[in-house]
């Protein structure tokens, strides 16, 4: 054992302290720099790669997971299908044999993602306007649905909003627009789809596109951490009570992913990228496909004795933020060394 001075002790404490203080000056939240460099690096996002050395070892495979044809016969409803993690699923789901109808605000962007998936992948994918904030708009779109597929055997609650902002600053309308679309949206869908496949005696996979921070709460995003937690817990009742008409309800947390939608809200300036992507175990971002294939198996019938099922899927972000030490990542060989030696010299309490 290599024995330690008073003064080594010393230089440990203060290279900790150095470290520690460095790391604060860098992940900062009280003073941010949004200079021009960082407003460059969010301009040119495509060109841009926070990816850490280790992530070579998680490389994303992003082929379609499932056996082709999982998805013959079966039609899906996904809300928010038109752009981001919402394309992405329909893209899959049509590439396995779903017809799809996706539905959300904009019209335009619906029929643009509908032409070009149908045309990729050989199966229909229609394009129905709906706000999900508006119960009798989830109602006609479900009467424009029922016209042209029949109801759905899969249902993916995906649509949201959000915006970072200090609670402070947040008006009752701000409150409303976020919770409105994710939890009474989710609601609107569910309960009217849920009913009618009930009268029908026709069972499904419902399934909901939540965020890590419904569990956690999280500052900064208040009217979304709340209304994923109520969407949490809408699903997991639902999955209690309406098994008995052939229902199954889970949910997948997913952590980073680069869209536009969400990035554009929540790190306009690209500042927080390399640090979020610090914390991350698997060291990257997770990539669109890699949260489809998942979503294209819990709604798949390879899933069918699933139910209730929350699923982070986030590089374990999560648990790299929760766990009081994990900050110690950063100490090196040398400074473990000194450490150990400091600990093993301690005699007594
Ligand atoms: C340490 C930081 C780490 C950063 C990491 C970055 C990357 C993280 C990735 C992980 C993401 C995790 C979870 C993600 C969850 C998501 O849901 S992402 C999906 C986001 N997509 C969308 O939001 C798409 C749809 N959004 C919209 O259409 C709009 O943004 C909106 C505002 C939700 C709804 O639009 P609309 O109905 O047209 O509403 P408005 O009339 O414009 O506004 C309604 C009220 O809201 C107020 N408002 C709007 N924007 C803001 C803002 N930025 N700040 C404060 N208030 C805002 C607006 O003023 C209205 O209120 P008033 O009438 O009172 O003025
Ligand atoms: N990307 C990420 O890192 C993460 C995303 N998520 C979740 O993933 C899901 C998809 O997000 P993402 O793809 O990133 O972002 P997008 O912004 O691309 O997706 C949100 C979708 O919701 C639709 N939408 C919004 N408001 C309404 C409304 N009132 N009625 C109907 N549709 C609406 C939008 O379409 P339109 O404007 O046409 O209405 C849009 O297609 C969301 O649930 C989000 O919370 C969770 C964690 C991380």
């Amino acid at each position: 054992m290599v024995p330690v001075s008073v003064g080594q002790a010393g230089n440990v404490s203060g290279l900790l302290l150095s470290l520690i203080l460095s790391e604060q000056v860098q992940n900062r939240t009280d003073s941010v720099d949004f200079g021009p460099s960082q407003l460059w690096c969010h301009r040119f996002a495509g060109l841009r790669s926070y990816a850490t050395p280790h992530s070579q070892f998680f490389a994303p495979s992003e082929g379609i997971m499932l056996p082709a044809g999982s998805y013959n016969n079966k039609v899906a409803f996904i809300t928010g299908g038109g752009t981001g993690l919402g394309r992405a699923m329909t893209g899959v789901l049509s590439q396995l044999g779903a017809q799809c109808v996706i539905a959300s605000r904009k019209l335009e962007v619906l029929q643009q993602t509908a032409t070009e998936i149908s045309s990729q992948t050989g199966n229909k994918v229609h394009a129905v306007q709906c706000d999900v904030r508006d119960p009798q708009a989830v109602s006609r779109c479900v009467d424009q649905m029922v016209e042209l597929t029949g109801l759905p055997d899969v249902i993916i609650n995906n649509a949201a909003g959000n915006f970072i902002c200090p609670s402070e600053r947040l008006s009752a309308n701000g409150w409303k627009s976020i919770t409105d679309i994710v939890l009474n949206g989710t609601a609107f869908v569910t309960l009217e789809l849920g009913k009618r496949l009930i009268q029908n005696q026709k069972g499904a996979s419902f399934l909901a596109i939540t965020t890590i921070y419904a569990e956690s709460g999280s500052g900064f995003v208040v009217p979304s951490a709340s209304a994923k937690a109520g969407v949490e817990a809408l699903y997991k009742s639902l999955a209690a009570e309406w098994g008995r008409y052939g229902h199954r309800f889970n949910i997948i947390q997913p952590g980073p992913i680069r869209t536009k939608g969400a990035f554009s809200r929540l790190d306009p300036t690209g500042t927080f990228e390399k640090s979020m992507i610090g914390r991350i175990p698997t060291g990257r971002l997770g990539k669109p496909a890699e949260l489809a294939n998942l979503a294209a198996y819990l709604s798949s019938d390879y899933a069918s004795w699933m139910s209730g099922a929350v699923i982070r899927f986030d590089g374990g972000e999560y648990v790299s933020m929760a766990g009081e030490f994990n900050e110690l990542r950063k100490v090196t060989d040398d400074q473990w060394k000194m450490l150990e030696t400091m600990i093993r010299s301690t005699k007594g309490s």
